[in-house]
């Protein structure tokens, strides 16, 4: 089929082929170049096409953006042209990303403007979860990990998206990244108020973005780089519950979104995705990079958190800790004993990094919390010196501690899975190394930063699991279900991954030297060629592309 892009054609759908539209006689090749396939979208001030650009060999597909502006008054067609050129100026310049679409072309044609971009094939965000349904907190993170970089190097170009919500990310089919797209400036909705507004300001004024993923002060028309914070805080809360913001209540007094009663997260990534909500700008995250740091910092509050439910035996340093341990506002003990150790020096610089990142006072409170009147846990004295004490007191494991030096006692195989069948998912820096787990159904639990050398995983069961930072040199994962697990950092030297099913896990970083994925399946894996070339690969390895073969 062929499609008409004459705005006032009344049957646009052509056949094939055709030179001329039947319906209204206009030519059907715009600039000569580009045939009108379908119509993708249409808002108040235009319309977007699938076209195909005729020009170059193979005829790529391509997604061309028709302005039409309502109105027809000099300055109003004027304006329309000036932010037609700063969408084009904004992809020119960040389009090179290459999770950004690429600016193809740019003109005016018949009194319309026309704004050409890379088609992105694929399925956005929204489309996956309502075909597969909600993501877990590990994909969530795995997707802020792919994103928050793409929004570091966005706002470094000056560049607010404004309307980042799961309509607009297209994970592409060819290599499974994700692209961020619309940076359409020039939304519907607004009819603009000022004819001599600035180019800015008029601009600003067109892009309110959509309820719900707006913030107030972008609905305001106030617009600044933590705006697209809360909208791909929005996005989380999606991607989580698969409902949309007009699905959720909203605190009638601040303005809230009350996602929490519909969302089951760790306490430090609720706090994250809290932080990241937050109605006033003055208390969310400025910026992207505050957000990945915060997220950083989760493994280490979750093993700290585990330690404050799980009771200890007092050791010497407790009771030392109780004579001389009080800790202040930071969580430091004013320099005394526990600050002797690397691992507790660790502990107090985490608890200072977090409570920065999550705004925290020194009752362990943040701004909005407190706000809110939610009382958040209170470490009394002992709770505070138990937990230092658990990161400086000596490994019971038997086997070299792992970077941290803050490993946990070790447990047996049976203890691992009986205490995964209780429901408990967290591992993080346990020393697991050699034991006996094949086939187990370990599906969801956070191994982070825990040591597995020489563990015998070999067909168990491992789908969504947290292997961030882990030590897994020798393990045995063969025929393992590793998919979707989160693998970054992660040490894999000589693994035996045979036939693993590693499909859509994220590898970023991972040491894979000399691991054998022969016959594994790295459907959609975050991997690098470099990564790849270090493993073994056969004629049965499935690459993240989908296609066979060594590499
Ligand atoms: N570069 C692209 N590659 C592939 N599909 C695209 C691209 N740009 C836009 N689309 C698709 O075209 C359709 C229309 O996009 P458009 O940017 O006009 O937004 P819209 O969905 O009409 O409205 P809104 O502006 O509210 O998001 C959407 O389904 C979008 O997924």
């Amino acid at each position: 089929m062929s499609y008409c892009l004459n705005p006032a054609c009344p049957n646009p759908d052509n056949l094939l082929d055709t030179e001329l539209c039947q319906a209204c006689g206009s030519n059907l090749l715009l600039r000569d170049r580009y045939q009108g396939i379908r119509e993708l979208g249409r808002g108040g001030f235009g319309a977007t096409f699938l076209a195909k650009d005729e020009s170059l060999p193979g005829s790529p597909y391509c997604v061309i953006k028709q302005l039409r502006p309502a109105a027809s008054s000099p300055h109003v067609l004027q304006m329309a042209r000036d932010l037609f050129r700063r969408e084009a100026k904004t992809l020119g310049k960040i389009g090179n990303h290459p999770q950004v679409p690429r600016l193809l072309d740019y003109f005016e044609a018949n009194q319309e403007f026309y704004l050409v971009q890379e088609y992105i094939s694929g399925s956005t965000l929204q489309q996956e979860v309502k075909k597969n349904g909600p993501f877990s907190e590990v994909g969530v993170k795995q997707f802020l990990s792919e994103v928050l970089p793409m929004m570091q190097y966005i706002h470094s170009n000056q560049v607010i998206h404004r309307d980042i919500k799961p309509a607009n990310l297209i994970r592409r089919t060819q290599d499974k990244k994700l692209v961020l797209i619309d940076f359409g400036a020039v939304k519907d909705k607004v009819t603009p108020t000022r004819a001599n507004a600035s180019e800015q300001t008029a601009l600003t004024a067109y892009a309110i973005g959509t309820p719900g993923y707006a913030p107030p002060e972008q609905m305001a028309m106030r617009p600044v780089y933590a705006s697209d914070i809360y909208a791909l805080g929005v996005t989380c809360v999606y991607l989580l519950t698969g409902k949309s913001p007009k699905d959720m209540s909203y605190n009638p007094n601040t303005g809230e979104m009350m996602w929490e009663e519909h969302v089951h997260v760790s306490d430090h990534f609720s706090s994250v995705m809290q932080k990241m909500l937050e109605v006033s700008v003055r208390h969310r995250y400025q910026n992207a990079g505050e957000v990945l740091r915060a997220l950083d910092l989760e493994p280490y509050m979750e093993s700290l958190a585990q330690s404050m439910v799980t009771p200890v035996k007092p050791t010497r340093e407790d009771n030392t800790a109780g004579n001389s341990g009080n800790l202040n506002s930071n969580g430091n003990n004013g320099g005394r004993m526990m600050h002797s150790s690397p691992t507790a020096r660790m502990a107090a610089a985490i608890r200072a990094r977090q409570a920065k990142a999550t705004g925290m006072d020194s009752a362990g409170m943040t701004g909005g919390s407190a706000r809110r009147g939610v009382t958040r846990t209170t470490l009394t004295t002992m709770e505070r010196s138990r937990i230092s004490a658990r990161l400086s007191g000596p490994s019971t494991g038997g086997g070299d501690s792992n970077s941290a030096g803050n490993t946990k006692p070790k447990p047996s195989a049976e203890e691992v899975v009986l205490t995964y069948g209780k429901g408990k998912r967290d591992f993080t820096f346990h020393d697991l190394s050699t034991l006996h787990l094949a086939k187990a159904n370990l599906s969801g639990a956070n191994f982070h930063q825990a040591r597995l050398r020489k563990v015998n995983l070999q067909g168990a069961n491992l789908f969504n699991t947290d292997f961030g930072r882990a030590g897994l040199t020798q393990a045995n994962l063969k025929n393992a279900n590793l998919a979707r697990a989160y693998l970054s950092h992660a040490d894999l030297q000589n693994t035996d991954l045979r036939g693993a099913d590693l499909s859509y896990a994220y590898l970023s970083n991972a040491n894979l030297r000399g691991a054998n994925l022969c016959g594994a399946d790295l459907t959609g894996a975050k991997i690098t060629d470099a990564q790849l070339s270090q493993a073994r690969t056969n004629w049965a390895t499935i690459h993240p592309s989908g296609k066979r073969g060594i590499w």
